[in-house]
């Protein structure tokens, strides 16, 4: 978080009085709007009040009952020509308070100006800057022909279904004739920021195994079981091959491969009865590279060469495989990149390796871009005493 420039000199942890954007910051991370249960009410009255200081103006759109969208609007002297979208989820995953050297909802901040907070990474500190930034810009009497919008949207963090998966279809987002979007990416512990220009395909499926049930003391022929082994075998042997290609490519990250895991085994009633059912969940994160049609039919005839009654169904299958030019030749890319440049910026360009509302912007054809300004901080989203420094 850069304090402001108008005070001049950054304004050090120890010093008696906080850059406001840092107390904003603190203020907005200590509105509980973590899930299960999160407080959207509290965190929408924020974002109206800061909202209404910076003279934008509010909008609301509920998607579904209880599931909102707060847009706020910077008004473009050009209005007729497409906006810039500035979107940020509201939304934080839960904490294991026990694993927490503080309160995570406190937003304490320790004498190296480190301040603990769920949604501290994820996302909160890049709702702060895209306010932080007009509240600079109209101080310097800056007014720019497109409009800015800013969406701050529910629902994130368990999928977006009930959030932007559902405002990008309707009359709402249509009307903010949106040209370019930026949404969440990740902090980078180098001096470099990391720049998403697209996402892996979530594909979650269960696999069902149906075999002969019987005595746990008999050698059954054509167990679940065995069928079930026979999946795993093949599901995670692909597994191995791409993690072996990630580990042997250094030009490859994460988001380049192909990833899977077997995250939930489920079968059984007891000891001694042989199951006539078992299943697997498998999550798999599909680099945008792939033929998702070719995937489909692997995975069906990993299914089929396991034995008779072995099924596959989806939880979760995301086709769309756009990804966001980063040509120089690309007008927005040129101008974001151009002025990554000018603040001496060192940029990586990557695929993210999970899925945010940036892919349900892309599904629509808006470019949209990932990007967390954060450099010089290891990557703690989602985990345990997360913190952003104050100085950014
Ligand atoms: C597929 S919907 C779940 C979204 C979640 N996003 C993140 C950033 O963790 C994930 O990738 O698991
Ligand atoms: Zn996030
Ligand atoms: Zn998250």
């Amino acid at each position: 978080m850069l304090p402001r420039k108008d005070l001049g000199e950054p304004v050090r942890s120890q010093d008696p009085v906080e850059d406001p954007s840092v107390t904003l910051f603190r203020e907005y991370l200590r509105i509980k709007t973590v899930h299960p249960e999160p407080n959207y009410g509290a965190a929408i009255q924020f974002l109206e009040r800061v909202g209404a200081e910076l003279g934008l103006a509010c909008q609301k759109a509920e998607v579904c009952p209880g599931q909102v969208i707060t847009i706020l609007t910077w008004q473009g002297t050009s209005p007729q020509l497409c906006s810039i979208l500035l979107n940020s989820h509201i939304d934080v995953v839960p904490v294991f308070e026990e694993h927490w050297s503080h309160d995570p909802f406190e937003a304490f901040k320790d004498s190296e100006g480190n301040i603990y907070a769920r949604g501290a990474q994820d996302m909160k500190c890049v709702s702060i800057q895209y306010l932080e930034a007009i509240r600079r810009l109209k101080a310097e009497g800056k007014r720019f022909p497109r409009t800015i919008h800013l969406t701050f949207v529910p629902d994130e963090e368990i999928g977006g279904h009930k959030g932007m998966e559902l405002f990008v279809k309707r009359p709402e987002f249509k009307a903010l004739n949106v040209g370019f979007a930026l949404d969440e990416g990740l902090a980078n512990p180098t001096d470099t920021y990391t720049v998403f220009y697209g996402e892996r395909n979530p594909w979650w499926i269960q696999v069902k195994c149906e075999g002969n049930p019987g005595h746990g003391s008999r050698f059954i022929e054509n167990t679940a079981a065995e069928k079930m082994h026979r999946v795993i075998t093949s599901f995670l042997e692909f597994r191995k091959s791409e993690e072996q290609r990630l580990k042997h490519d250094e030009s490859l990250t994460l988001g380049d491969v192909t990833s899977v895991n077997l995250t939930m085994l489920n079968g059984g009633v007891s000891f001694n009865v042989v199951p006539s059912e078992m299943s697997a969940a498998f999550d798999i994160r599909i680099a945008p590279t792939v033929n998702l049609e070719a995937f489909e039919q692997q995975i069906a005839a990993w299914c089929r060469a396991a034995g008779e009654g072995v099924i596959y169904e989806f939880h979760q299958k995301n086709m769309d495989q756009c990804v966001t030019s980063t040509a120089e030749t690309d007008p927005w890319w040129k101008a974001f990149s151009g002025a990554c440049r000018d603040m001496n910026m060192t940029v990586k360009c990557e695929i993210f390796p999970a899925a945010t509302d940036s892919r349900y912007i892309r599904a629509v054809g808006c470019p949209a871009i990932g990007f967390s300004p954060m450099n010089r901080t290891p990557v703690l989203l989602h985990d345990h005493n997360e913190y952003l420094n104050e100085q950014g």
